[in-house]
């Protein structure tokens, strides 16, 4: 279980979130929707400990260490030139020295990177640095993993493939923090659905509530966006 307790975060006399609260059960897998600049991606890097709060705190099955058994994927990166996608699957796997394994090799096909694995990072394709950076985030098999826009900017194939992939492991009981922009991924690969607004939780939905009171996600964000949700 995890456990986001009263998380305040200041960028100088910007408040970005403001005493956020909400628990996400173990298996579950939360859909984290909000304009640009609400303070999701700010909020996820807080969960995982790559910046710390201005106050509160967070908690992974009752202990401070989340990023021990998370995995995150992480935003386009700058990345040293000669870095390859294959060196930075195994500084990730803490493997330098041995070859990838089974489960490794098949994630590479899967996310359709076994052609650039010794390109240089920096000629990648924004799409290719993408599939990269959410095959990352699943490559040491954590059981919480957060997903930062992962299929936005990809062709509509590996948008679908992916989509099926992370159904796959939510069926394995994975916990999955998504945020996004695209109504449909939400509801594909979620059962809870949220929407930050100026650092605040706005809505907080059973997706089976969202669908069965709007229709869809993207019904019920048109309506957030035209000003007619008033759920606070
Ligand atoms: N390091 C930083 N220093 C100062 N302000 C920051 C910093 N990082 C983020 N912010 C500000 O915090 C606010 C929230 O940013 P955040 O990236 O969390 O938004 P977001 O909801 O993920 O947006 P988007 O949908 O555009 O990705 C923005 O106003 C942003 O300018």
């Amino acid at each position: 279980m995890l456990e986001i307790k009263n998380i305040t975060k200041k960028f100088g006399k910007n408040v970005v979130l403001d005493n956020i609260s909400f628990v996400v059960k173990a298996g579950e897998a939360v859909g984290i929707l909000g304009s640009n600049g609400a303070g999701k991606s700010t909020l996820i890097e807080i969960i995982v400990g790559q910046i710390k709060a201005t106050s509160g705190e967070v908690l992974l099955n009752g202990e401070k260490d989340v990023y021990k058994n998370v995995g995150i994927q992480f935003q386009e990166g700058v990345w040293p030139k000669g870095m390859t996608s294959k060196l930075l699957i195994k500084y990730f796997k803490k493997n330098w020295s041995k070859k990838f394994d089974d489960r490794t090799n098949d994630l590479i096909k899967i996310f359709e990177l076994d052609k650039i694995m010794t390109k240089d990072l920096n000629q990648l394709s924004g799409g290719q640095k993408q599939r990269l950076n959410a095959l990352l985030a699943i490559i040491n098999n954590p059981d919480y993993i957060f997903l930062d826009e992962m299929i936005t900017g990809l062709d509509l194939k590996m948008q679908l493939r992916l989509s099926d992939f992370f159904k796959e492991l939510k069926k394995e009981k994975k916990t999955l923090v998504i945020i996004s922009h695209i109504p449909e991924e939400v509801e594909t690969l979620c059962d809870r659905v949220m929407i930050i607004d100026q650092g605040k939780i706005f809505l907080d939905k059973k997706l089976e509530e969202v669908v069965k009171t709007f229709g869809s996600v993207r019904n019920m964000l048109i309506k957030y966006y035209k000003g007619e949700l008033h759920e606070k």
